[in-house]
């Protein structure tokens, strides 16, 4: 039986395979793309070009990506038939080659069809979602210092609500499920009192376990280890200090994962203090040491004060000889932060921040709140990876107003194709877009989006003009 119903894939080039998680990577890869829907059509022809020139110029030939068109949203029920949004074909394309990149797709609200773009993470397990939020020279921005941000969101893709286990109020199965929290798990409890939940509600459950936690986690301290100075430093995002088994689990999973697997790389924020203090005071009582790292340490329990002091006293035994005079100032910083804190933090305190390790949903709304501060959605790019796959995608959607105007910003998946190419190891070709589209912003050939926010206003280029501008600049 032949491998695809409808496609026929590119007759050179050769599948990227994975080995313990890392891509081989041939001189020649084949590599799916899809379209996507929306601005998908104006967005894809103008990134692949500019994909395409910077391969040639960096190589000259002797690499080549081999694009192989695949299908999703309204193109595939185009061709595969109503309703056939994720055809077979495309996942066996990405199951094959490896590494992909797509457009984006739309999700209708409510009922009706699920996310693609969330099945995509889930059926390949790419269970980290990357995106870089950094400013490029010349980019407008309602901040005074947009230069300040550069931090990388590390989205957990698969797990949290976004799992789409859920039921609406007036499902049969959710009603039952809905009366047996309410007369037999909550009172079984023993800690939920008289709550429950009331007639009508839909219900949606959030799972997070564990493992999908650390092993994010993992991917995120990995990356801290690749940067230099500051920027080693990992901030868990949560919001545990009201859903405490999920988000703050996730929490104490990070730094259960930074002081035992990581534990000769890595210093916790509270650790790095009780060091500290010890460095700037080498006669420092444990008592007096752990009155400076909490705050209202006097007015504690005696049992509480004891707990700090132990706190103190296990830090210094444990690490103070490996980490202590100052060497925890290498390591990868892990700290927490809560949610809704940290979003006022990127924008008073961007330079404080580098790796933000998030759940699935706060990572959605930051990476769109930190995209905003260094020129918008149309410069936010982003991954997909897990331990098999990679699918490369910009942060934002179809922005179906603008779609076939030929005038939406490519910068955000122009840019996801710059992850692609680092993560192929193909830095040569990365370094000329990244020259490319710094040149053309700092040169005021932006598209409208960026334009329009230019003290003062300048002529937009159109989406293509833009690549174009890009391609020009290498
Ligand atoms: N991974 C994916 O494929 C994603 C898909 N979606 C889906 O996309 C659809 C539309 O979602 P919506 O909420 O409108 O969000 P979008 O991200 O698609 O667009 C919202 C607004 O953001 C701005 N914007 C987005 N992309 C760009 C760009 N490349 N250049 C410049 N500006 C841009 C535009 O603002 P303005 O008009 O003010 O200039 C646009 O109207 C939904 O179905 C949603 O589910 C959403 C997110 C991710
Ligand atoms: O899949 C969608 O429609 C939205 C997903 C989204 O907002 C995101 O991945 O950031
Ligand atoms: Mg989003």
């Amino acid at each position: 039986m032949a491998q695809f119903e409808k496609l026929s894939p590119p007759s050179q080039g050769t599948a990227i395979r994975f080995v313990n998680g890392q891509p081989v990577i041939p001189n020649e890869p084949i590599i799916p793309f899809i379209r996507g829907d929306g601005t998908g059509v104006d967005i894809w022809p103008a990134t692949q070009r500019v994909l395409d020139a910077a391969v040639t110029k960096a190589y000259q030939g002797v690499r080549r990506i081999e694009w192989f068109k695949v299908y999703a949203g309204d193109e595939a029920c185009d061709l595969y038939g109503t309703y056939q949004y994720l055809p077979e074909d495309t996942l066996e394309a990405i199951r094959t080659y490896g590494v992909a990149i797509k457009g984006p797709l739309t999700t209708p609200i409510g009922g009706g069809i699920r996310s693609l773009n969330v099945a995509l993470r889930q059926i390949f397990d790419l269970y980290s979602c990357v995106r870089p939020c950094r400013y490029y020279k010349g980019t407008p921005s309602p901040h005074k210092r947009p230069q300040d941000l550069d931090v990388i969101v590390y989205r957990e893709n698969t797990e949290d609500i976004y799992m789409g286990v859920e039921w609406e109020a007036d499902d049969p199965v959710g009603k039952t499920l809905r009366e047996h929290l309410n007369t037999v798990v909550i009172p079984a409890n023993g800690k939920l009192g008289k709550r429950q939940i009331p007639e009508g509600s839909g219900i949606g459950i959030k799972p997070v376990s564990k493992h999908g936690s650390q092993r994010h986690i993992r991917k995120a301290i990995q990356h801290a280890l690749r940067l230099k100075g500051d920027k080693r430093h990992v901030t868990l995002v949560h919001k545990g200090n009201i859903m405490k088994f999920t988000e703050g689990a996730f929490r104490d999973w990070g730094y259960e994962l930074a002081t035992s697997e990581f534990r000769d790389v890595c210093i916790t924020e509270r650790e790095s203090w009780i060091l500290g203090n010890l460095e700037n005071d080498p006669q420092l009582s444990i008592q007096a040491n752990a009155r400076m790292i909490e705050p209202g340490y006097d007015s504690l329990t005696p049992e509480r004060k004891a707990s700090i002091d132990a706190e103190v006293h296990g830090v210094l035994d444990a690490i103070g000889t490996s980490h202590g005079n100052g060497q925890w100032k290498a390591m990868v910083l892990v700290d927490d932060r809560i949610a809704d804190s940290i979003f006022q933090q990127i924008q008073t305190r961007p330079q404080e921040y580098s790796i933000l390790a998030t759940l699935n949903l706060n990572g959605d709304y930051i990476s769109d709140a930190a995209a905003a501060m260094v020129g918008g959605l149309g410069m936010a790019p982003g991954a997909n990876i897990g331990e098999n796959a990679a699918i490369f995608e910009a942060t934002h959607g179809t922005a179906p107003k603008h779609a076939g105007l030929d005038r939406i910003n490519p910068g955000s998946v122009i840019l996801s194709g710059v992850m692609m190419l680092e993560f192929l190891g193909w830095q040569e070709a990365a370094d000329l877009i990244t020259k490319g589209l710094s040149a053309a912003i700092a040169n005021q050939q932006v598209t409208y989006d960026l334009a329009r926010l230019m003290d003062p206003p300048v002529d937009p280029v159109s989406c293509s003009g833009f690549s174009e501008a890009v391609i020009s600049h290498f």
